[in-house]
Parts: C-alpha cells; sequence; structure tokens
C-alpha cells in the first residue's frame, strides 16, 4: 500500500531531478561553498544555539513556518515568512525549521532565505532529503541545518548525506518514529535525535511515542520531541521526563502572534 511518505519521496525524485536540468551540481556546489566565507551566509551552529538553551535551565525550541501540511490543510492565510522569524526570535526560540516542499507543505527556498534574512538564529531546511544534490542546495539557500528522516532512507545513504552534510559545516537532525528507525539513527555521528510523534504512514499523533522510546536514547544525543505539542499540559510531560527540545508548528502557525504563542506555550 503506498502511503503519503512513499509519496512524497516519488514526488520528491522528480523534483530534484528537474532541479538539476537547471542549476547543476557543481554550480550548487560553488555557492554552498561561497556561502561558508560569507559573514551573514556560514553556518550559524544550530544544534549549540538548541544546547545553550538547555543548559540554560530552558527548553531548546525549534520553531517551525509551515503553511500547509498534507493532513491539516493551509495552517495560516497571513504568512510573512521573515515577520514569523523575526517574532520568533524575539519570544526566545532556539532556531527555525522552514518547509521547503513545495508540493505537498506549499513551502519554498524563498521562505527560508526570508526567515534566515530577518533573524540571527539558526535554521533548518525542512524537506525530504534523499539526494546529496539537495544538501548542496540547502546549503546554497543559507540552510544551518538538514533533517534526515529514517522512514525514508537506507542507512548507507544516511550516512553519505550525513557526511556530505557535516562537510559542509551543515548540522543534521535525524528523525525516528519506532524503536527499529532508532537503531538506524543511532548508527549516526549526529548527536541531535527527533522523534516524531506524527506517524507519517498515517498521520495518527501521540506523545507515547516519545515516552516509549525514552529508554532506548543514549545521554550522549539531544532529543527533540517533535508534533503535536499544543499545550503547557504536554511540555511539562515532556520536561518531566527531562526531553527539553522541541519541534513546533502548528500550534504557532495558528496563533495571531506566532512568537507570543510560544511565550505563552513555554511560559
Ligand atoms: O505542526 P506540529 O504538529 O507542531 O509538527 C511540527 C513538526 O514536527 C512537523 O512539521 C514535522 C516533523 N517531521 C516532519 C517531516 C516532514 C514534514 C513535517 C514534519
Amino acid at each position: 500500500m503506498s502511503d503519503i511518505l512513499d509519496k512524497i519521496v516519488a514526488t520528491k525524485k522528480i523534483e530534484v531531478a528537474n532541479c538539476v536540468n537547471k542549476v547543476s551540481l557543481a554550480n550548487q556546489r560553488e555557492q554552498a561553498e561561497a556561502n561558508n566565507l560569507d559573514a551573514h551566509l556560514k553556518p550559524r551552529g544550530f544544534i549549540q544555539s538548541i544546547e545553550r538553551k538547555i543548559s540554560a535551565g530552558k527548553a531548546g525550541v525549534i520553531t517551525e513556518i509551515k503553511k500547509a501540511s498534507p493532513s491539516k490543510g493551509i495552517l495560516r492565510e497571513n504568512f510573512v515568512p521573515a515577520d514569523i522569524a523575526r517574532s520568533y526570535e524575539k519570544h526566545g526560540a532556539a532556531c527555525l525549521s522552514v518547509l521547503t516542499d513545495v508540493d505537498y507543505f506549499q513551502g519554498c527556498n524563498d521562505y527560508l532565505q526570508q526567515a534566515r534574512a530577518a533573524c540571527s538564529i539558526p535554521v533548518l531546511r525542512k524537506d525530504f532529503t534523499i539526494d546529496p544534490y539537495q544538501v548542496y542546495e540547502a546549503r546554497a539557500i543559507g540552510a544551518d541545518a538538514i533533517l534526515l528522516i529514517v522512514a525514508c532512507l537506507e542507512l548507507n545513504q544516511m550516512k553519505e548525506l550525513e557526511a556530505c552534510a557535516h562537510e559542509l559545516g551543515l548540522d543534521v537532525l535525524v528523525e525516528v518514529h519506532n524503536a527499529p528507525e532508532l537503531e538506524q539513527a543511532l548508527e549516526l555521528k549526529t548527536p541531535l535525535l527527533g522523534i516524531n510523534n506524527r506517524n507519517l504512514k498515517t498521520f495518527e499523533v501521540t506523545l507515547q511515542t516519545t515516552l516509549s522510546l525514552l529508554s532506548m536514547v543514549p545521554s550522549s544525543k539531544t532529543l527533540v520531541t517533535e508534533s503535536g505539542i499544543l499545550s503547557r499540559a504536554d511540555v511539562r510531560l515532556m520536561r518531566e521526563y527531562q526531553v527539553n527540545a522541541f519541534l513546533v508548528g502548528e500550534a504557532f502557525m495558528r496563533a495571531a502572534d506566532p512568537g507570543a504563542a510560544l511565550s505563552e506555550l513555554f511560559a
């Protein structure tokens, strides 16, 4: 049976092939390397920013900029990435996550560039990374980190993508949803491990996903609980279990002022 993740990956393969025809891998690589020498565009230290918050006893919140999703449709009509980024930064976000997938999330690379230029916190390119081309592209548009979703990658592929990211100075967030995926993720070097509470195959969301995998997470990893964080009770529950990093989108996207909603949720 073909689920949404299979569909997204199939579309993504076509998209990447089209992109390569427009901008060559060599050109993306050149831009990526040029960015690393530019004071405004060089990597901002995504993991470091989260860890700094946690060391200070605060929650490390990765605040998301996402116009729509396949499960919820349009989340926000008044969608100005630069304004949202400024508001998040002002209210203490550790990092941003910007959806760049066009077909399923109504995102684009421009949104990431606009958001990053409007603030000074690090930015994750939230997309379905399946090809090294996208890693160069991520750095070329100024991203500070990429996402690797274990559910849509083989281990050797993930290692290759991670090595490529690290070579460019990008941090990596590796995302899992169950125990076998978590075991695979532990084969990678990145200390940043996301547990997605949303099953990307069924869209079902439960915070139990994070809690049920906690005992498998080594203390050397920085754990990020992702999706479905909607209330202060959700935050409290996670923090009771020493889960101190969060990736939150919908709860902020539906609020008039996303940054004010961040302050409220994590007060
Ligand atoms: O909007 P939420 O429920 O707060 O979730 C944010 C984030 O976790 C979610 O957008 C997400 C997590 N992993 C992903 C992978 C692809 C696309 C989206 C995602």
